[in-house]
């Protein structure tokens, strides 16, 4: 039939770029598409005087009605169209697959690596070198095997640079961010192929193919083809990544974002030896992003769609403030809990308000237990103000107040206000403190967008006490004003004793109601918010939101939490993404 390549393309890989394109568009950033399109010139250059060279000799044969008759070194268009959609992609998949991963914690030292990283990484430089020599040699046999070893000595030579790279990345990281990306599109491509080898849309002569076939009609040599040739686009792009993430995990080496500067600046990062690499940092961004994805699903999925820097420094800050909040609600007396205060007072004050040569390491060591280290150590002080953080460790000392007293803390509206403000305004300011850090833009109206930052964080804090009157009633805990209570005719033993039925709903949604009232006098200010933070930072807020949409609607609970689905969170960041990228 005429035209066959063409139509594999208009049915197989066209439609699954443009679905790809559709869903993962929203969370592109530039570097994304720098350096797809980066790939994709490397690709297409080196893969055409070897793509030339296989039809010139025969090994490849197209039917003359089968292709559209153009061609650029006697490559059909099609052809050299298959490598540009072929890398893009793998690209997307790659990306998509990437996107919830914090490379930078990754990164090791060649001391620091596990043996088997070590080992494998030796491994993979000798396996690649290996089939490079193998390769030339089937070429120069010049029998079955020659396709076969054209694959081989074509792409292992590449495939052994840029293992050499990032073969320790690539074997530290998750399956799902190496394995995936190369697998999903390999197998998809293996149907594609197989479907037009059957067709004879395109021919491997008999006297250069090996003749077994891998299932159908699709020849090893081609299977190999595909998987190598993704393998060539994974690896390219984690090396690049390689580079982004060392760039952003070390500030104090590359003072600039990695988003600001040309990506062949960026790639002079990976020529830092990893001797350099400051391992301390690394641990320290590890546990703190483990901290963030154990207690935070919201936070965890909308720190994935900030640029890098900023999503370490946020993922840093919520680590600390975690850490704070967990060290007082874990004491085991209110005397114990307000020893934690004054310590962490103390240790901001060895940052901001002591001499330089204040020995904080020290004090951190005196005064904390090692799993708090790295989130003190790692606080991003050159970055952020310290009133909000005093401010923040003076609203912790309201939650111990529970304890202390019998008359609970919030009697009316005006005390869960200043609580509010002073455990989540905070925080807004904080992440607008990172954001206007890392942009490169000059910021106009700050504070305007300082003061909706405050009433946001309000909103949220509202959600959060929303949802959880039961968890807080178990540790003895009730924020729902006093005067609230009374007018629903209950008390805070009440509460304590039952914090579920009507009364308590009619409260629920009372403080919905207020902190939606919030959300929608500060949203509009989001929109002012430099670029490289506004969409990641509406996300992070939407997400949030959402479980008070949840809740408004009556959703789901969990012991006494409500929890947003799954597809909802997911739904909720990519609709945002969409209209705010
Ligand atoms: C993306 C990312 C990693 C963001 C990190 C944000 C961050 C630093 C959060 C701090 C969290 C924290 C532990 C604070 C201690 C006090 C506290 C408990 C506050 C409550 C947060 C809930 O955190 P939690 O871990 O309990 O989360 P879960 O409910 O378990 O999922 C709060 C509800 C406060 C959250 C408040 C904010 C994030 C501020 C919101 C305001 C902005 C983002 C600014 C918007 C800007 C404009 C101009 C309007």
């Amino acid at each position: 039939m005429f035209f066959d390549y063409a139509l594999v393309h208009v049915k197989f890989t066209i439609p699954l770029a443009g679905l790809l394109t559709f869903l993962i568009k929203p969370f592109l950033t530039y570097l994304d598409v720098t350096r797809i399109l980066f790939l994709v010139t490397v690709a297409v250059t080196a893969t055409i005087p070897w793509d030339s060279y296989l039809i010139r000799t025969g090994v490849w044969t197209y039917p003359e009605d089968g292709v559209l008759g153009a061609s650029l070194f006697s490559i059909p268009v099609e052809e050299l169209f298959f490598f540009v959609i072929q890398t893009y992609i793998t690209s997307l998949v790659y990306i998509f697959c990437n996107k919830p991963i914090l490379l930078a914690q990754y990164l090791t030292t060649r001391e620091a690596r596990p043996e088997w990283v070590r080992q494998g990484k030796a491994f993979g430089q000798f396996l690649f070198v290996a089939l490079t020599a193998f390769g030339g040699y089937l070429v120069i046999q010049n029998d079955q095997r020659t396709y076969l070893g054209l694959i081989l000595a074509w792409a292992c030579p590449v495939l052994c640079m840029t293992w050499s790279l990032s073969g320790d990345l690539i074997l530290a990281l998750p399956w799902t961010s190496t394995v995936l990306p190369i697998m999903a599109p390999t197998i998809y491509l293996w149907f594609v192929d197989e479907l037009s080898l059957r067709q004879g849309i395109w021919t491997i002569e008999d006297d250069t193919k090996l003749g077994s076939q891998l299932f159908g009609k699709l020849d090893l040599e081609e299977a190999i083809f595909f998987l190598i040739s993704n393998m060539l686009v994974v690896f390219g792009l984690l090396a690049f990544d390689k580079a982004t993430a060392v760039h952003d995990a070390f500030p104090e080496l590359f003072p600039q974002p990695s988003s600001s500067v040309p990506i062949m600046s960026l790639l002079r990062a990976r020529a830092v030896p990893s001797s350099q690499y400051d391992m301390q940092r690394i641990v320290g961004i590890q546990e703190s992003v483990a901290r963030l994805q154990k207690k935070s699903r919201s936070f965890h999925i909308a720190s994935s769609v900030f640029p890098g820097r900023a999503r370490i420094d946020l993922t840093l800050l919520y680590s600390y403030c975690r850490l704070a909040d967990d060290l007082i609600d874990d004491a085991e007396t209110p005397e114990e809990a307000l020893n934690w205060i004054s310590k962490l007072k103390g240790h901001l004050d060895s940052v901001y308000c002591a001499p330089k040569a204040a020995n904080v390491g020290h004090f951190i060591r005196a005064n904390f237990p090692p799993s708090a280290h790295s989130a003190l150590n790692l606080l991003p002080t050159h970055v952020i103000s310290s009133e909000p953080l005093y401010e923040l460790l003076e609203g912790f000392r309201t939650d111990v107040e529970f304890k202390m007293s019998d008359r609970p803390p919030i009697q009316e509206e005006e005390h869960l206000e200043l609580y509010a403000s002073r455990v989540a305004s905070t925080i807004g300011e904080l992440c607008l403190d990172v954001i206007f850090h890392h942009t490169l833009q000059k910021v106009e109206n700050k504070r305007a967008l300082y003061s909706a930052a405050k009433e946001m964080g309000i909103a949220l804090q509202y959600v959060n006490i929303a949802r959880d009157v039961v968890v807080d009633a178990k540790i003895g805990r009730v924020y729902l004003p006093t005067s609230w209570l009374e007018e629903e005719g209950m008390t805070t033993e009440m509460v304590l004793k039952k914090p579920t039925g009507p009364q308590i709903d009619v409260m629920r949604r009372r403080l919905l109601g207020k902190a939606f009232q919030r959300y929608r006098n500060s949203r509009p200010a989001m929109d002012l918010i430099p670029k490289e933070g506004r969409g990641p930072m509406i996300v992070a807020v939407e997400s949030y939101m959402e479980i008070g949409r949840v809740l408004a609607e009556g959703g789901l609970r969990v012991e006494g939490k409500a929890t947003v689905p799954a597809w909802r969170r997911i739904g909720v960041v990519w609709k945002t993404a969409l209209r705010n990228f």
